[in-house]
């Protein structure tokens, strides 16, 4: 007996033993090595404080950062969303390291090694860690997320449900959702008894909605209001996930039954089962499933005694994915695009007699008229270009490789902070905090002074799947208001203050004073 607990206590000694060496290594060795071969290398960045390595400086600086208000007129929206990379850049030069938690990050901005990385086919450069809360919002087994083989399997299922056909039969559900919105503008505008009416619109709340229902109607064949579930539990998860994003992430402890992740865990509950529901609908609606992304998704399950394609669990995640990034991102473009057509009346006027020369008053935009319609093109590279709703892109070294001239150690993230490459005078010219579509007028890849500097929707493989269906849903959108509407201004109560929620967005909303066009 006595034998046995002796046993059993040095069995126990040597586990914890195991537990604290790990721990130290993680905590206070590993740290101090890799800060030592990157300083070799040149690289430095701010000390490293064990468990929280630059967190709490990080929340210090967006904390009195998130407290400015910028003047509408400036666009140098860089040192307001990342303040911490601002000041180390100014401290240790361009490319620096520091840490989140325990996680090494080094930060590059120059878009030649950024394209290298990003082109990486062989997988050495994979999709860096991500906090549990944004994960659970796309799903982990959904395209942002999943790697390898799977990622190619999903992309390959996937990228028909962008084929220009689609698109085309898309474009007409953009155009029902649009006259719908601009409808209600139109009653509320007749309201107003007097000569020219004007109307407020709160426009980041008005887009959220529209591209909401765009996204719930052309991919899902259901609608905002089907989709509500979805879109209210995501909302609550992204929440949920931005104040979570300066605290220390301990691995297993997202499955621990705390207030927070208990909350989280009842959203993701009903988040899926409304996309179980609108699954359901559509099993029962229609034989052949359609050609929609839900159509294309559940051909890939039921491939009629083949092997499956993709299972259930993996379908859902994807409809995560998409009823999410199908609308977050395009919406804050919109919103971004109308605050500069507010602010710069002359490419509002600019854009207008575009549109009325290539769709007169009325027609609705086509796949045939988006081509023609080169200063919206411009117009909206512009905007990508100073408010992309991407602030930043990072990937995780899968193997010691060079970037470059630099050694990437095994386990280190590369971040590449798109807001300041997009602002960097060296590559756009002294007028780069300015608004000035013309720099466009040539093409995006001759615009600056590197053909990849603009890097809003990343390029390589994992570049973004919606890009041309965002595309096509911003000159949708705009057209059709432009030709009905005028942006007269933006409210006085607009506070200039856009902050980085999983996408860039106006921190207090976007209202803004509009005028229906005299006929
Ligand atoms: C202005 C709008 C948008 C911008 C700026 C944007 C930007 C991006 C960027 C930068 C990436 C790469 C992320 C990375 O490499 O870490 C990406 C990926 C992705 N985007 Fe978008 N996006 C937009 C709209 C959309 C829309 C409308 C959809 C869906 C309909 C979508 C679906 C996706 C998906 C699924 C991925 C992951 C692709 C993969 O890993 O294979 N995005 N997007």
């Amino acid at each position: 007996m006595g034998l046995v607990i002796f046993l059993a206590l040095i069995v126990l000694i040597l586990i914890i033993g195991l537990r604290i060496f790990k721990a130290f290594m993680i905590l206070v060795w590993h740290p101090f090595v890799l800060t030592r071969r990157l300083k070799n290398q040149g690289i430095s960045g701010p000390n490293y404080r064990i468990f929280y390595g630059n967190l709490s400086e990080i929340k210090k600086m967006k904390r009195e950062s998130h407290l400015s208000i910028l003047d509408p007129s400036s666009n140098d929206i860089f040192p307001r969303i990342l303040p911490h990379y601002q000041k180390w850049m100014s401290q240790y030069g361009e490319t620096f390291l520091y840490w989140n938690g325990t996680e090494p990050r080094i930060c590059i901005s120059d878009p030649e090694l950024a394209k290298t990385m990003l082109s990486n086919k062989l997988g050495f450069f994979v999709k860096s860690k991500a906090r549990p809360e944004a994960v659970k919002l796309v799903g982990s087994k959904g395209l942002v997320f999943i790697e390898g083989a799977d990622w190619v399997r999903h992309r390959r299922i996937l990228n028909p449900a962008f084929s220009i056909d689609r698109l085309k039969i898309m474009t007409t559900v953009m155009v029902d959702c649009t006259l719908k919105m601009l409808e209600e503008w139109r009653k509320e505008s007749t309201k107003e008894e007097t000569e020219h009416p004007k109307i407020k619109k709160e426009m980041n709340e008005e887009f959220q909605r529209l591209t909401a229902d765009i996204i719930a109607t052309s991919a899902f064949g259901s609608s905002y209001v089907e989709g509500i579930e979805v879109f209210r539990s995501q909302m609550e998860l992204k929440r949920c996930y931005t104040t979570s994003l300066n605290q220390v992430s301990i691995p297993g402890t997202q499955y621990l039954p705390t207030p927070s992740n208990i909350r989280v865990w009842k959203l993701e509950r009903k988040m899926d089962n409304s996309i179980k529901r609108i699954i359901s609908s559509r099993l029962q609606s229609k034989s052949d499933y359609g050609d929609d992304l839900l159509g294309i998704l559940l051909k890939a399950y039921n491939t009629e005694g083949k092997e499956r394609k993709m299972s259930i669990e993996e379908i859902i995640h994807e409809c995560r994915t998409f009823f999410f990034g199908g609308h977050e991102t395009t919406s804050n473009l919109l919103a971004w695009t109308t605050m500069l057509l507010s602010l710069h009346q002359d490419w509002q006027e600019k854009l207008r007699e575009e549109i009325f020369k290539e769709c007169g008053k009325e027609k609705t935009p086509d796949s045939e008229t988006f081509s023609k319609l080169k200063l919206m093109n411009m117009v909206i590279m512009e905007s990508l270009r100073l408010y992309g709703p991407v602030s930043a892109l990072a990937r995780e070294a899968s193997v010691n490789i060079k970037l470059g001239d630099l050694e990437i150690p095994k386990g280190t993230t590369v971040v590449i902070p798109l807001l300041k490459m997009h602002s960097d005078k060296t590559l756009w010219g002294s007028d780069a905090d300015k608004f000035n579509p013309m720099r466009f007028a040539n093409g995006v890849s001759r615009a600056a002074n590197h053909p990849n500097a603009l890097l809003a929707f990343s390029v390589g493989p994992r570049a973004c799947i919606g890009q041309n269906f965002v595309m096509i849903e911003a000159k949708t959108v705009l057209t059709m208001i432009l030709q009905r509407f005028r942006f007269i201004s933006l409210c006085d109560e607009y506070k200039h203050t856009p902050v980085d929620n999983v996408t860039i967005q106006p921190q207090y909303g976007l209202p803004v004073m509009l005028q229906p066009l005299e006929d």
